[in-house]
């Protein structure tokens, strides 16, 4: 039995399996950025078997990138797939190597059970990480980068170890500007009265099998991580899938 057909026999499922796929979470983080959480696009025995074929077939590798000047290895395995002739992808000083999506033909599936689950995407392009372990994280960050636009429409799908992944806003113009005035004025290593309010973080529990949608804004006002997590002691794959402009 090939791989399509050992994934047709588990996507059958039944009515109530159904009906939990539709069950998602939308978080409006205002000013046009929003949030959409679907726990379960794809079910538990599926996406084990999606988790086995990732982890065994993608040639992940660990890049050292660089970080406010200095380089490090990056804290997690990577892979980039995106169709030919694309504008190439850099981020922190590093440029993945573009694996075709013909080279990998069961990815080309996942891509249409994304573009299925969202009507009206149309990814191009794909990254995709590897979390071995709870030591494994990716820093506070958005995906800002140009070749993405100025408000990109990210699918991210999550197999194996849940992991937090956690939404912080970026410090607003004004409240940089009162921070660089007290540093000029001298104030430099206190600690000053925090303005950020509850409704400035929100944080997601991704499962085996989920996906997470970010638009509108989000990459522009929101940052984001996958932070450590000591209890997380397995491995954790995740999938975001990106439009090149
Ligand atoms: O692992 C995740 O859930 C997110 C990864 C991420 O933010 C990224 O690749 O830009
Ligand atoms: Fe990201």
């Amino acid at each position: 039995m090939n791989f399509k057909q050992r994934l047709l026999e588990t996507t059958s499922t039944s009515n109530a399996d159904a009906e939990e796929r539709k069950k998602e979470r939308i978080v409006d983080l205002g000013n046009g950025s929003e949030v959409v959480y679907y726990p379960k696009v794809l079910g538990y025995e599926e996406s084990w078997k999606w988790f086995d074929y990732l982890n065994d077939q993608i040639p992940w590798t660990r890049p050292t990138i660089r970080v406010f000047g200095r380089s490090c290895l990056q804290p997690r395995d990577t892979c980039y797939v995106a169709s030919v002739g694309l504008p190439e992808l850099v981020y922190s000083g590093y440029q993945p190597d573009a694996y075709p999506w013909d080279d990998y033909p069961p990815l080309k599936d996942l891509l249409e059970t994304v573009h299925k689950a969202l009507p009206g995407s149309s990814f191009n392009s794909l990254l995709l990480n590897r979390y071995k372990g709870g030591n494994d994280y990716v820093g506070w960050h958005s995906d800002d980068e140009k070749l993405y636009g100025s408000t990109p429409e990210i699918a991210s799908l999550s197999f194996g170890c849940e992991r937090e992944f956690v939404f912080k806003k970026k410090p607003s113009r004004i409240s940089q500007a009162i921070k660089s005035k007290a540093e000029e004025d001298g104030h430099v290593g206190k600690r000053l009265k925090k303005n950020s309010s509850s409704a400035d973080q929100h944080s997601f529990t991704l499962k085996h099998g989920s996906m997470l949608v970010m638009r509108g804004f989000t990459q522009r006002d929101w940052l984001h991580s996958v932070p450590k997590r000591a209890k997380a002691d397995a491995v954790r794959i995740n999938l975001t899938f990106r439009l090149v402009l």
